[in-house]
């Protein structure tokens, strides 16, 4: 397939070595890559990791625990991480323009449309458009954390043709390498082979999503119409041979050739639920289908105390979480009433194991 738009996002364990400092070789040669792309015509968005890592270093401190402290640690190393790649761009006659992204952009349709409306208008002006999470301000509990699943919903909101996931090693193996030592690399996975893969998360302790979450974006990525590629960010020419051909090694996740809406994609792997539905197999034979609401009399327990608007799973007794939505009723007011307790429009389908709690009986 040719590409004409390409999303590309470059890991915090690529970006910065382990002492935080920030890898301007690595930078260079994704920089002289997206270059090299754009001379022929393909227009590029960087979504960049590594705030948390470089603001540690720049205040030469050790890094905490507690997110209001990282929170405010992420504005002083964003500030850094943008600085350096706005010269390395520069060096190359490229200008950049920042724009930090809350998961809750992708749930609100205004949000998204302006969101978008920005990245067009800066494609336009031949400008590269570098994304981050807006660690400053995001809300521990509803944050991405890591930069895999932000990058997948910029690839739907852009309408990329390919999304690269650069990150510390060469793909997704079968195992994690760092942990299994004949661990084998998988150079072309569906999306419904996931569970084939033991993904786990960063055992670096300087990334945050480790494979688990590229493989969340992968799903992402598949539902939103575009193939995803995961390579290692040293891999020469990465960029340039990804749009060509293709950089070996890596794995190759297709696209289910799909647009699903980006509020459902959110729904389904950028949210935190605050509680769980049980509900009968009548209700979830119904939801499947996808143009069902669920209603009260679908509802046998539920368990949490959400209110209307949270995030909940639903699950039956049997096989465990198969979908989630926005409730529209208070949880304590569910069993006392009739209508419709999560709207079609609020509902997704959740990929066993991959951002969500997977299918297992409930206990
Ligand atoms: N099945 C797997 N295949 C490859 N890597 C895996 C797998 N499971 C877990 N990982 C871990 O994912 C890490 C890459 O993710 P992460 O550290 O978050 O990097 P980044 O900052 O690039 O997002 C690898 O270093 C590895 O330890
Ligand atoms: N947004 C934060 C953390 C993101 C992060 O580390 O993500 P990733 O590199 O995808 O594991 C930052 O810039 O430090």
């Amino acid at each position: 397939m040719s590409v004409s738009r390409l999303v590309v996002k470059v890991g915090t364990t690529s970006l910065t070595t382990e002492a935080g400092e920030f890898r301007s070789d690595v930078a260079l040669a994704l920089i002289e890559g997206i270059d090299a792309v754009r001379r022929i015509g393909v227009e590029v968005v960087l979504v960049v990791s590594g705030a948390i890592a470089l603001g540690v270093r720049r205040l030469g401190i050790e890094r905490p625990t507690e997110p209001a402290v990282l929170q405010a640690i992420s504005a002083v190393g964003q500030v850094e991480l943008l600085a350096q790649l706005s010269q390395l761009f520069r060096g190359r006659g490229l200008e950049i323009g920042q724009i930090l992204l809350a998961p809750q952009d992708f749930g609100d349709r205004r949000q998204y449309l302006h969101a978008r409306s920005t990245l067009e208008g800066l494609l336009r002006m031949n400008v590269v458009p570098v994304i981050n999470e807006n660690d400053a301000v995001a809300n521990e509990e509803i944050r991405f954390g890591d930069n895999d699943r932000l990058a997948a919903l910029v690839s739907h909101l852009v309408h990329a043709d390919l999304l690269l996931l650069l990150t510390d090693l060469p793909g997704v193996y079968d195992a994690d390498p760092n942990l299994v030592s004949d661990a084998r690399l998988i150079e072309r996975l569906e999306v419904d082979a996931f569970d084939s893969v033991e993904a786990r998360g960063s055992v670096s302790g300087r990334g945050s999503g480790g494979m688990s979450s590229k493989l969340a974006a992968a799903s992402i990525a598949a539902r939103s119409g575009v193939d995803c590629l995961i390579a290692s960010a040293q891999t020469e020419s990465v960029v340039l041979t990804a749009v060509c051909s293709r950089p070996y090694p890596s794995t190759l996740i297709p696209s289910l050739g799909v647009r699903e809406p980006a509020r459902r994609l959110w729904i389904a792997y950028a949210t935190d639920p605050e509680g769980l539905l049980v509900v009968d197999e009548g209700a979830q034979a119904a939801l499947r289908t996808g143009s069902a609401s669920l209603l009260a009399v679908g509802v046998s327990e539920v368990r949490g105390r959400f209110i209307a608007g949270n995030v909940v799973e639903i699950a039956t007794a049997e096989s465990g979480v198969f979908a989630r939505g926005i409730a529209r009723v208070d949880a304590s007011a569910i069993l006392g009433t009739r209508g419709v307790i999560v709207h079609r429009d609020d509902l997704a389908l959740v990929v066993p194991g991959v951002g969500s709690r997977g299918a297992q009986p409930l206990r």
